[in-house]
């Protein structure tokens, strides 16, 4: 089974976890790219979303969903989003596709936290998919001093020939090579390197619950984060 029909499978089990009348925190990636193409589906159920990124923001508003900022917000009963990897005790990273910062923030907003991902993402120590760390511009250099000295190899995250610059105005260090066996300890660590905007460990909030794509199905972990 390709890889896109699993994303879409839990997509669409996601929806099943959308309430009623609610504003509801949105993901950014390809997963939830799905998820957004599904909700746009039952958007008349809904009163409408926060997004995570730029890119996310304009698929919704494409829908007709209705975008909202997450400072005129009063509550969010859930957050959907995709991960790079997740751990059978529900921690992540995050920031693949750069939205760590506004996913971090929102997922601190809301009530639950649902990963949707295909089977690949489950692993048993994070820190294969390279860990990326969001930077103000003028630290880069001294914070991947840093993450180098933790053991890794910060490399500055390159799009299309340039630096990857966020929606933050910020830059991306991913850094290689970390078998991260605490991740808690480890997303504290960082945080207080100075010139850290956010690292795209998601341990002090992980996810609540899991819905794992596999060919047999979608499969559910429930994590009590
Ligand atoms: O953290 C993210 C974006 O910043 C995504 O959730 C993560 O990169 C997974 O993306 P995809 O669903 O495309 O595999």
């Amino acid at each position: 089974m390709a890889q896109d029909d699993l994303k879409l499978s839990v997509a669409r089990a996601a929806v099943k976890y959308v309430p009623e009348g609610k504003i509801i925190g949105v993901g950014t990636g390809s997963t939830a790219n799905f998820f957004i193409d599904e909700l746009a589906k039952i958007k008349d159920r809904i009163t409408g979303a926060v997004a995570s990124s730029k890119a996310t923001a304009e698929r919704l508003a494409a829908h007709g969903i209705r975008v909202f900022n997450l400072t005129e917000v009063e509550e969010i009963p859930v957050y959907i989003d995709g991960a790079d990897e997740i751990t059978r005790s529900g921690a992540m990273i995050k920031g693949g596709g750069g939205a760590l910062t506004r996913e971090k923030i929102i997922a601190s907003a809301a009530a639950r936290f649902i990963c949707i991902a295909d089977e690949s993402k489950l692993v048993a120590t994070l820190g294969k998919f390279p860990l990326p760390v969001e930077v103000i511009p003028m630290a880069y250099k001294l914070v991947a001093g840093k993450l180098d000295a933790l053991g890794g190899r910060a490399e500055l995250r390159i799009r299309d020939g340039k630096p990857f610059v966020t929606d933050n105005g910020n830059l991306i260090l991913d850094v290689f090579g970390l078998q991260i066996g605490h991740p808690l300890r480890l997303e504290e660590k960082i945080n207080n390197f100075t010139g850290v905007v956010t690292v795209g460990l998601f341990a002090q909030r992980g996810a609540d619950l899991c819905l794992l794509g596999s060919p047999d199905g979608v499969g559910t972990l429930e994590f009590g984060n």
